[in-house]
Parts: C-alpha cells; structure tokens; sequence
C-alpha cells in the first residue's frame, strides 16, 4: 500500500480531471483521454499554488481570532493553535470579490485545473519528504504512535511526528483547514465563473453545488476548534498520506461536481431541487449536531447541554456518551456527512457516474475509518467499549450498518 498509493493516487486525480473534461466524462471510456504534456504544465500553476499557499500562511500568522489549547500530549503538555480558520475564509472571499471587480478571469481555473494539481502532487511529494527527513529531530514523545515501524517507505507515507512544527507554525493543522480546504470553494467558484462565461448566468444545479459545499467548508472552518479533537490531529501521523490528501486531494477531486457542470449542463425540476436541499439540510443538522455534542462533552463533561446524557465510565477515567446522537449509531457524524455527499452529487442528474465519484470513495473512507476507530477504541477502552457495542449495536447507519 505505502508503495503502491503515492502512485496511484496522484495519478487517480489527473485521470478524473482528464476525464471530467472529455465530452463523454465516462469513467470507462476506452482509450482513457490522455493528457498532452503542454495541458499537464503551465508555468502560472506553480506561482498561482505557492501565492495561494504563502496568502494562507500569512493569514494563519496574523493574530486575529482566540487561541485554543489541543488535546493533552504523551508528555502530560497542550499545544496552543490559532482559531482564525474563518477570518482566512472571509479575507479570501473578499480578495475573490476585488479580483471580480477588476474583470480577472476565474473561469480560467477550469483550464488550470490540470496543472494546478500537478503542482499540488508535485509540493506534496516536497512536503512530505521534508516531514519525513525532520521528524528525526523530533524528541520520541512527539512521534505518532502507527508511523514508526523503520520501514521508511511506510513511515514517509503515514507520517512520523504527530504535530510536526516550525515555531508555532503547525504544518498539520494549516495544511488540514486552510489552503486545500479553502482552495477546494475557490475553484468551485471558478467553475460558476466559468459557466457565466459559456453561458451567461450560472445555473441552479452549479448555485446548489456551490452553496452546498461553501456552507460545509464555512461550518468546518467556524468550528474550527472542533478539528483538534478529530482522529487526523489527535492519532495520526503527518506524512505523505494527509499531505496530499489536504493539499491535492481536496481541492481536485470534491471539486469534481463542479467541473463536471461546466460541460455537463442539467436542468433540475422544483421537486428535485426542494427534495436535495432537504437531504442536504437533513445531513448537515445531524453531522453539526453530533459533532458538537462530542466536542463539548469532550471539552466540558458538565456543561448543561450534555451533562445530563447517559453515559458509561471506561478503565481510563474518560466516559462515553451512550444516549443523544451516540446512542443512535456509533458513528452519527459520519451519518450526516453522507447524507450531504450523496446531495451534493443529485444536483449533476444521473446521467453518468463521475460525479457520484465523491459519494462512492468517502463511503469507502468512512466505512475504513470507523474500523480503524473501532480498533483503536476497543484496545482503549476494552469491556467499556464492548458495553457500547451491545447499547448501540449498529455503526453508520441505523438498523442497516
Ligand atoms: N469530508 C471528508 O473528507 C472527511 C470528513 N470527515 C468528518 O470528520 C469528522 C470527524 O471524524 P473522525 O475524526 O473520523 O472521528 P470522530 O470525530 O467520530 O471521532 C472518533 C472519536 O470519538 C470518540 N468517541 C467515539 N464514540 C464516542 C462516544 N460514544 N462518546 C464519546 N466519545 C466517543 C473516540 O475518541 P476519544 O474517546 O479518545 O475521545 C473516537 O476515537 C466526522 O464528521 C467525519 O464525517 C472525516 C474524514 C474525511
Ligand atoms: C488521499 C486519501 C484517499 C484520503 C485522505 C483523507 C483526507 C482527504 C481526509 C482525512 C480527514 C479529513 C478531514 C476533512 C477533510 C478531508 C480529510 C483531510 C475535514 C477537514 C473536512 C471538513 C470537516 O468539517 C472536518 C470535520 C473538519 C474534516 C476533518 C477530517
């Protein structure tokens, strides 16, 4: 695996760009449509991602918004990370408004897309090098616990230090919310432009999209406290695979819809409309609900919108909630988070399977990351965890899984 995904991966992105852009857009055309060299490379892609990269990095520095403190380390300490996610977001979306006011063209990032995501692979590939490489100089307790076998090639890819820094600059946390995350709405909204262009005003089904996904994005980045209690900067390592699954992955593959609107253009009836804003509404209230029930009875066991759910203690003094959202399935959150994939794909009709790409790939990653979760929980909490498994027997979703 650690051999074979940097591989296959990087080259998955180029081959859904490539495809979403031929005018069948089938998966399963027969001879794939191949790039030409000068469609890979285009000497503005590299000056465009590292500006975008540099802008973000100065906007993470700026001391606007609170500071929080993160989990407790091995070593018994916290590290401090600015909460200043959605100010970023904001200071974008304000950029992107001047740039449309001096006529700049942003349907152009349908064109670049190739090559801007030929750069990602390519600072991915630099980034994690470099995390590997300085992960030697970290101090044995600030190493993640699955990234040090001494295989260097598995080590690269899942990552050797946890919370690699440089100062207070936290790579992990920077590169999981902000340039990938943020740069993912901003081509979306190159795609709108890009319609405007063709064809004069953007369509409903490219509004829906758009909106969809902003909302999901501007939700991760005002909850941006939330993230440091997540699996990626609790447990896991920073290498190769979060590298580029932040910086290449993001931005060019949940994207996808968008693009494929561009040449795909779908007229939506009104049932489909109020029937996928419903879903996709549905998906979010139980995705936000869960995650922030978790996140304050993680954070404040007493605080009173928690402190009177029924839980159960567990040998290492933490409890688990086994009523409200968690007492519905094990993993309510991801629940949610489905719902709103499969709608943001309805908006692209069913002509063809591309776009329900997102939808098929994040069931995989789900149904592989609660397994993982599963695991890791199970050797936490032993008998406890086994007690939750018998109060909330089913995982994603109720009665079926
Ligand atoms: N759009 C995307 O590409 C992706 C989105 N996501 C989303 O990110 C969010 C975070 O997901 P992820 O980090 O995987 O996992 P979770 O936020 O679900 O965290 C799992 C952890 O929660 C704690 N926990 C589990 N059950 C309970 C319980 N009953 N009571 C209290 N605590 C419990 C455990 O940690 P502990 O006990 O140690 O606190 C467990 O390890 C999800 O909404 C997911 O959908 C995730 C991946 C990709
Ligand atoms: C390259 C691989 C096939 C997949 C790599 C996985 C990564 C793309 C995801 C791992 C966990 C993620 C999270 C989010 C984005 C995708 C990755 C990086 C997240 C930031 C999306 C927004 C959410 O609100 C969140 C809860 C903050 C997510 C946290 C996990």
């Amino acid at each position: 695996g650690a051999v074979c995904i940097p591989i296959f991966l990087p080259l998955t992105v180029l081959f859904l760009i490539c495809v979403n852009r031929s005018p069948d857009a089938a998966l399963l055309q027969w001879p794939p449509p191949l790039p030409s060299l000068d469609q890979l490379w285009n000497p503005t892609a590299p000056l465009l991602l590292l500006g975008w990269i540099a802008l973000h990095a100065f906007l993470y520095l700026l001391p606007l918004g609170k500071i929080s403190e993160g989990l407790v380390l091995r070593d018994g300490t916290r590290l401090k990370y600015p909460i200043n996610g959605f100010h970023s977001l904001c200071i974008s979306g304000a950029l992107l408004m001047l740039l449309l006011m001096f006529k700049a063209p942003l349907g152009h990032l349908f064109e670049m897309m190739l090559p801007l995501a030929v750069c990602a692979i390519a600072v991915s590939f630099m980034l994690s090098v470099y995390l590997y490489l300085s992960s030697f100089w970290a101090p044995p307790h600030a190493l993640a616990l699955g990234g040090n076998t001494g295989n260097p090639l598995y080590d690269y890819f899942i990552g050797r230090e946890l919370n690699p820094r440089i100062g207070h600059f936290d790579l992990k946390y920077f590169c999981e919310l902000r340039p990938g995350l943020i740069g993912w709405v901003v081509i979306n909204f190159g795609m709108l432009m890009q319609e405007v262009e063709l064809r004069g005003s953007p369509s409903l089904a490219m509004m829906l999209v758009n909106s969809f996904q902003l909302l999901y994005v501007a939700d991760a980045l005002w909850n941006e406290e939330a993230v440091l209690t997540t699996m990626d900067i609790v447990h896991d390592g920073f290498g190769f695979m979060l590298v580029f699954g932040d910086l290449a992955w993001v931005p060019f593959t949940y994207s996808l819809q968008a693009a494929f609107l561009v040449g795909h253009p779908q007229t939506l009836s009104p049932m489909g409309v109020a029937a996928t804003i419903t879903l996709n509404g549905i998906g979010y209230y139980i995705f936000r609900k869960s995650n922030s029930q978790k996140n304050q009875f993680r954070r404040s066991p007493t605080h009173p919108s928690v402190s009177r759910l029924e839980t159960i203690a567990t040998a290492t003094g933490k409890r688990l909630l086994v009523s409200g959202w968690w007492g519905l399935v094990r993993h309510p959150n991801y629940l949610g988070d489905l719902l709103m994939a499969l709608a943001w794909s309805l908006p692209c009709g069913f002509s063809h399977l591309l776009p329900y790409f997102y939808v098929i790939y994040f069931t995989v990653l789900l149904i592989h990351r609660e397994a993982r979760d599963e695991r890791h929980c199970r050797a936490k909490y032993g008998l406890a965890w086994e007690t939750y498994c018998r109060r909330v027997p089913y995982r994603i979703i109720p009665y079926i899984y």
